[in-house]
């Protein structure tokens, strides 16, 4: 395990450095773990194990096509007439087969080649000379046939030519594509060893929060938007997640930490609200006060609250829970809590931009990486971040492909960028960077993320 980074001393952090910061604790604080499952459970999971083929594939030479196997003499001779011989099937055993160059024998797609045959000629290519032909246009057994000249290998799909036994199918680390799945059930693998999905607690709420979605809510109160948006973007990106509601109380959130890292061992947590500067932020004002307490059994051993210089996602707070075992030996474990701020727009973006590379690191999975398109403004219109911050705006992505053959990203931001306009964010596709100090008119390069 990598030793813990140390919290900033500063109350103001870069958006990168504190990317890294989240990158640093995870890495230093949580477990990877494997677990076997069946291989039809595996998808979008990442492999724990190399493995190696158990026996070539295709493992016996085959026909590409419905058609007359030849032998190599037969394929290349002048006299191209030829007499029927016994159906080939796909499976079965064409092992002892008379080998003769003026016997074709009709050969189905997936059936093994008979012993001393090396060539399939497709069965629309020959012409029934003899003999019945059915509906398939084959000659009936014992007919004649002609057939053009055929090459040695022709349509002949030959053993281990995807892969031959005991090379390496996958390795660690790679993630389970269904044709991946679909490679080892055709080695017989019917389990895998696969990383375990990183445990992941989701705290939102606050008074103003009310979970009864059948009434309309009473005066001030409002729905919770972050709880389930936060549960869909940690399970899509490959957690496990556990999703608890809490009100304004300091007290009842220490006891929700405390049961929840003794009795469901998160690998993390992640709160949203409660962070900023007034008088009830219970995510604050809890991990604050687990700072201070002594001898209990869940403590914070360090917390970080200050702000990142970005907008939206400003507020942000980052914290270590340590967790004594009951057990004589006195060992602990250590859960971060990555406090984002409450606003729905800031919650979701600092997830995007900050916690998604986190958990990539995790899962195994790849975190989408910053690209460039080009920025679709109005003419003359000037998009500027806040002084001193980098600003992500939420905005529509559309590929333009040119007369010239070359394609476009264009990029067109929303105007409006107030963090509690979540139903404007869900319009948008990607969020886009603006640079500190950087003047950005239409047609200059951006880079962005996807939502
Ligand atoms: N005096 C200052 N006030 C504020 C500052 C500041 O610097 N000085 N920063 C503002 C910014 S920017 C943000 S972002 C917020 C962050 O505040 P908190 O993280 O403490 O979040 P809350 O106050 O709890 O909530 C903010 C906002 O979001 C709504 N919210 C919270 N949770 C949910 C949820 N689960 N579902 C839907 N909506 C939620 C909440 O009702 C508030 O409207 O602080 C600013 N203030
Ligand atoms: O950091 Mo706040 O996110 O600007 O609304």
């Amino acid at each position: 395990m990598n030793p813990l980074p140390t919290f900033p001393r500063q109350s103001t952090v870069s958006p990168t450095d504190y990317r890294h910061l989240i990158e640093a604790t995870l890495a230093a604080t949580v477990q990877c773990r494997s677990e076997k499952l069946p291989l039809v459970e595996t998808s979008g999971r990442v492999l724990a194990q190399d493995l190696r083929a158990l026996r070539s594939v295709p493992h016996f030479d085959n026909s590409q096509m419905d058609g007359y196997a030849l032998t190599a003499l037969g394929a290349a001779r002048d006299d191209r007439t030829f007499i029927v011989g016994a159906d080939v099937p796909a499976g079965s055993d064409a092992r002892d087969l008379p080998i003769r160059d003026d016997i074709a024998y009709p050969i189905m797609t997936g059936a093994p080649l008979p012993a001393g045959y090396d060539a399939v000629v497709p069965v629309e290519r020959s012409r029934v000379l003899t003999g019945e032909q059915d509906a398939a246009g084959f000659a009936q057994r014992g007919g004649q046939i002609d057939l053009p000249r055929a090459a040695f290998g022709d349509f002949v799909r030959r053993v281990g030519e995807d892969i031959e036994a005991g090379e390496l199918l996958a390795t660690a680390g790679c993630p389970i594509t269904s044709a991946l799945i679909g490679a080892l059930a055709s080695q017989g693998i019917g389990s895998l060893k696969v990383r375990s999905s990183p445990r992941v607690v989701l705290i939102t709420g606050g008074d103003e929060i009310t979970l009864d979605t059948e009434a309309a809510p009473e005066s001030g109160k409002i729905l919770d938007a972050n709880g389930p948006m936060l549960c869909a973007l940690a399970g899509a990106d490959g957690a496990e997640t556990q999703r608890v509601a809490i009100g304004d109380s300091v007290e009842q959130l220490v006891g929700v930490l405390t049961r929840l890292v003794l009795t469901w061992r998160p690998d993390f947590m992640i709160t949203s609200g409660g962070i900023s500067h007034g008088k009830y932020e219970v995510v604050r004002l809890a991990l604050t006060a687990m700072m201070e307490t002594k001898d209990a059994r869940v403590q914070a051993e360090r917390t970080w609250f200050g702000h990142v210089a970005q907008q939206p996602g400003g507020p942000q707070g980052l914290s270590l829970l340590r967790a004594t075992s009951q057990e004589q030996d006195g060992s602990a474990h250590l859960v971060p809590v990555i406090s984002l701020p409450g606003n729905p727009v800031s919650t979701l973006v600092s997830y995007v931009e900050l916690v998604r590379p986190a958990l990539a690191q995790l899962t195994g999975r790849v975190a989408p990486q910053p690209r460039h398109g080009v920025l679709a403004l109005a003419e003359g219109e000037e998009l500027q971040a806040p002084e001193g911050k980098t600003q992500y705006r939420r905005a529509r992505l559309e590929r333009v492909f040119e007369s010239d053959g070359t394609v476009r990203t264009l990029l067109t931001p929303d105007p409006l960028t107030g963090s509690h306009l979540l139903h404007r964010a869900a319009t948008a596709q990607v969020l886009v960077q603006l640079d500190p100090g950087v003047t950005y008119r239409s047609g200059d390069v951006a880079f962005y993320l996807p939502l």
